[in-house]
């Protein structure tokens, strides 16, 4: 640190000033509510007008207007004020997390309605997360202008206080945003605030930070220590500088507020922030560089966002029967729960029923062990394979059973760090064979017919080299042949990198669904394919209420433990799908033989 930089006066007349500490509050309080979607309205019917539905399954007819959700529909089982905690000690109230925002036509004849569980926009868009006060205020009236064009990026901040504001603003509420080792000084940290720019860095001892935002210095901790376990899986050296700019930061970063690195820390933020609203796991962004790459630029999503065709699909598939819909065909409702007893778990008979059909009786269900790891023995890449959680109908606890770990959220610390494929995602936490890590999340929407049935093949060839659970398929041409779907609904997506894909499809539960993490996605966007993979996508059915909407998920477990530092992988295609040297040759280790399609 240089002696004479202007800044430093500033800073050292800050350090360890009481009051200073006091007037800002120093709060590091996470948002309590998740509303990251774009409509809170709420509404308690829905009418419709649409014909009959006949699912393709087992020719049962039933009356779309039956099985529409709405909130007067979510019979609980929990008595009103059971709340999900989160471990700031704030908690969720499960009835007000959407479970799909519905992107619909400006022009539909169906008119879906709003309720807090099922969010009916004509677009989506980015926010910054519900709890971020001080930026959302620095965006109105900060000084400080985002100047590079390639830093506008939805859902951050493009408008900031900075150090010129520190007079004329309020500051009565700032929230610590992110804190950093002293190179000099062991005993104090660098703080910088929420809504901030970086000439505004406080210098305070790590005993006041620690006491007033223990998460910011928590996360500092994974983040540190993430670094130091990957600079040490690399081994030469060569990361030292970067991994020391990210921990103890250079002047020359703090100085320029439009330096890229300011963006990776507001990625790494306010996504976390978003994720925490739902209790997932923080994400960190790097840029391990010298000169550092323009940051990913997409819109965050915590939920999937369902294009009308889509979510109406998802409705008249015969999962999402009630029960009393489907009286004579699942079993007679036991008293055994899903939890002690998942063969005789109903909800598990009508996944097998709504699916066996399709896919000639040969699904395997998925089950987790008491601990809440999925049982991965015998596992096969192959199989046809789904995993189905419980639900307010299982009259088990949304807190403690080991069977709703998806919809619980715990999924772990991911870093998105640059290499040689792009951007990879790595634990930045242990993680264990059969843990939940994350969801895949984006645009849901349908494939053509026509498409669906060439990209997809039918479940009979299942079980051969030629087929997976889980693919990203679709080539450059195919998705450019896509009609309308982001014009229409969606903020219309740059050209993505050729040869880049994001689209993620199933196999059980229906093969003309797809998930695209291209423009709207989450971290999961961010997972390289390895042909030895640690980690694998499932299809879930995981739902907090028996009367929302059966909308299906993709998760990622773990296939093994993974050790922090560690890149996660999937595996995207089986081996023999990957032999056309057309592809892009697969770099997941030194001469791979193999090209992704
Ligand atoms: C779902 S994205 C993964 C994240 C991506 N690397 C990024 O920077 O955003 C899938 C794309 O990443 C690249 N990719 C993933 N795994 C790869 C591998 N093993 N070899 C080469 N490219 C890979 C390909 O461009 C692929 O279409």
């Amino acid at each position: 640190m240089s002696a004479n930089h202007p800044n430093q006066q500033n800073i050292a007349s800050r350090q360890g000033s009481d009051s200073n500490l006091r007037a800002r509050g120093l709060q590091n309080t996470p948002p309590v509510q998740a509303t990251s979607s774009s409509t809170n309205q709420a509404s308690t019917s829905q009418k419709r007008t649409r014909n009959d539905v006949t699912t393709p399954v087992t020719g049962v007819t039933w009356s779309l207007s039956d099985t529409i959700p709405s909130l007067r529909n979510i019979k609980t089982n929990f008595k009103d004020n059971v709340n999900i905690w989160k471990t700031d000690g704030t908690s969720i109230d499960p009835k007000k997390v959407p479970s799909a925002i519905v992107v619909q036509a400006v022009v539909s004849t169906l008119k879906l309605k709003s309720n807090d569980r099922i969010q009916v926009v004509e677009k989506y868009e980015a926010r910054l997360a519900s709890g971020c006060y001080e930026a959302r205020r620095a965006q109105e009236n900060g000084s400080w202008k985002q100047e590079k064009e390639e830093l506008l990026i939805p859902g951050l901040p493009s408008k900031k206080f900075s150090g010129s504001d520190e007079n004329s603003q309020n500051q009565s509420e700032n929230i610590v945003q992110d804190v950093f080792m002293h190179n000099s000084m062991p005993g104090s940290f660098y703080v910088l605030w929420e809504g901030w720019t970086s000439d505004f860095l406080y210098e305070l001892s790590h005993v006041d930070v620690q006491q007033s935002a223990s998460e910011a210095v928590r996360l500092a901790k994974i983040r540190d220590a993430f670094l130091d376990a990957f600079n040490a899986a690399n081994g030469t050296g060569e990361l030292d500088e970067f991994v020391a700019r990210e921990k103890f930061l250079d002047w020359s970063v703090r100085m320029e507020l439009n330096h890229y690195f300011w963006t990776f820390k507001d990625l790494s933020y306010f996504h976390s922030q978003l994720h925490a609203d739902l209790r997932k796991g923080p994400i960190f962004y790097f840029s391990l560089a010298k000169d550092m790459q323009n940051p990913p630029n997409f819109t965050y999503t915590n939920v999937n966002v369902v294009r009308e065709d889509a979510y109406i699909r998802c409705l008249g598939r015969l999962a999402n029967q009630s029960f009393s819909e489907l009286r004579g065909v699942v079993g007679p409702v036991s008293s055994w729960t899903a939890c002690s007893r998942p063969q005789h778990c109903k909800c598990n008979q009508r996944a097998l029923l709504a699916y066996g059909a399709t896919v000639g009786g040969r699904v395997r269900l998925l089950q987790y062990n008491s601990e809440g790891l999925l049982q991965l023995e015998n596992y096969d890449f192959d199989d046809a394979r789904i995993l189905v959680e419980c639900s307010n109908t299982c009259q088990c606890s949304p807190e403690t059973c080991h069977r709703r770990v998806v919809q619980q959220g715990k999924a772990v610390a991911i870093a998105v760090v640059n290499g040689s494929i792009g951007y990879g995602g790595y634990a930045a936490e242990p993680i264990k064979k059969g843990q939940y890590i994350v969801e895949y999340v984006g645009e849901m929407y349908l494939l053509k017919e026509r498409r669906a049935k060439e990209n997809v093949a039918p479940f009979k060839k299942m079980n051969t080299q030629s087929q997976t659970n889980i693919d990203f398929r679709l080539t450059e041409t195919q998705r450019d042949e896509m009609p309308d779907v982001h014009e229409l609904y969606i903020n219309k997506p740059a050209k993505s990198k050729r040869g880049t894909s994001y689209e993620a499809g199933f196999s059980v539960i229906d093969e003309r669904i797809v998930i695209c993490a291209s423009k709207v996605g989450n971290v999961g966007r961010f997972l390289n394919h390895s042909c030895d993979p640690n980690a694998t996508f499932v299809e879930v059915h995981s739902r907090c209420f028996e009367s929302d909407p059966l909308i299906p998920k993709i998760a990622v477990f773990a296939l093994r433990d993974i050790a922090v530092g560690e890149a996660i992988t999937v595996r995207y295609y089986s081996d023999g799908q990957m032999t056309d040297k057309r592809g892009i040759k697969c770099g997941c280790r030194d001469n791979c033989p193999n090209y992704l399609p």
